[in-house]
C-alpha cells in the first residue's frame, strides 16, 4: 500500500466527513446559501496566505530541481488564477471590505498555525503531509461533481474546476509521490510525527467546512 494511502486510512472518519460535506454538496448543486459562501471565501483567502508560504517552503526543501518544478508551477496557479478567482468572487458577491477582511475564525487560525508549524519545521516530509491533505481532500470532493452543472455561477463552478481534472490530479499525484518517496527514509519517530500532522490536517479540513456551513 502507498504510504499516503496508509495515512489517509488513519484519518478515515474525518476524511470521509471532509470529502462528502454538505457544504461542498450544496456548492456543487448551486443551493449553498450565499452568506455561507461569502464567509468561506473570506476565511479561505486567509488560509491561502499561509498555504502559499508553506508551498514556497516545500519548494525550497525539495531534494532536487526536478522535484520542485511541479510545486513551483502549482504555486503559479494559486497566485494566478486561484487568487483572481477570490478577487472576482468578492466583487461579484458584493462583499463589503468588512466582509472581505473578517477576523480569522478559530478553524482558520488553527489551520494557519498548523501550516506555519510545518513550514517552520524545516522538514520536507512535514510540509508535504499538510500539502497532501489540503489538495487531496479537495480533489476527492471535487472530482465526483466535475464538470460542474451548466447553470452554476462562476463562484461555485470555478471552485470545482480549480480542484478537479487532469492538471489538478497531476498536482495531487506529484505531492503524494513526494511523500511516498520520503516516507521509507524516515525512522519510526519521524513517521509518527508525519502521521500526527496528517491526521490533524484532515481534522482541520473537516472543521473548516463545519464552520463554513454553520456560518
Ligand atoms: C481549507 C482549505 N483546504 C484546502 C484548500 C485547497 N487548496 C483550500 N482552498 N482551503
Amino acid at each position: 500500500m502507498r504510504p499516503t494511502e496508509h495515512l489517509r486510512q488513519l484519518a478515515a472518519d474525518d476524511w470521509h466527513a471532509a470529502t462528502t460535506h454538505a457544504f461542498t454538496t450544496e456548492l456543487a448543486a448551486g443551493t449553498l446559501p450565499l452568506d455561507k459562501m461569502r464567509w468561506y471565501l473570506a476565511q479561505d483567502y486567509q488560509f491561502i496566505d499561509g498555504f502559499v508560504r508553506l508551498l514556497a517552503s516545500a519548494i525550497a526543501h525539495a531534494p532536487s530541481l526536478a522535484d520542485s518544478v511541479p510545486a513551483a508551477q502549482f504555486l503559479a496557479v494559486i497566485t494566478g488564477p486561484e487568487n483572481t478567482y477570490f478577487l472576482r468572487s468578492f466583487e461579484a458577491l458584493e462583499m463589503t471590505a468588512q466582509q472581505q477582511n473578517a477576523a480569522p475564525a478559530p478553524a482558520t487560525r488553527d489551520f494557519q498555525a498548523l501550516m506555519a508549524e510545518a513550514a517552520a519545521s524545516g522538514r520536507y516530509e512535514l510540509m508535504l503531509a499538510v500539502l497532501v491533505v489540503a489538495e487531496w481532500t479537495y480533489l476527492s470532493w471535487a472530482t465526483p461533481v466535475n464538470p460542474p452543472q451548466d447553470d452554476l455561477p462562476f463562484w461555485f463552478a470555478e471552485w470545482v474546476t480549480l480542484h478537479a481534472g487532469d492538471g489538478f490530479e497531476g498536482v495531487v499525484e506529484y505531492l503524494r509521490t513526494q511523500l511516498d518517496q520520503v516516507w521509507p527514509t524516515l525512522d519510526a519517530e519521524a513517521q509518527a510525527e508525519v502521521a500526527a500532522l496528517f491526521i490533524r490536517a484532515v481534522a482541520l479540513e473537516r472543521a473548516f467546512f463545519d464552520a463554513s456551513y454553520a456560518a
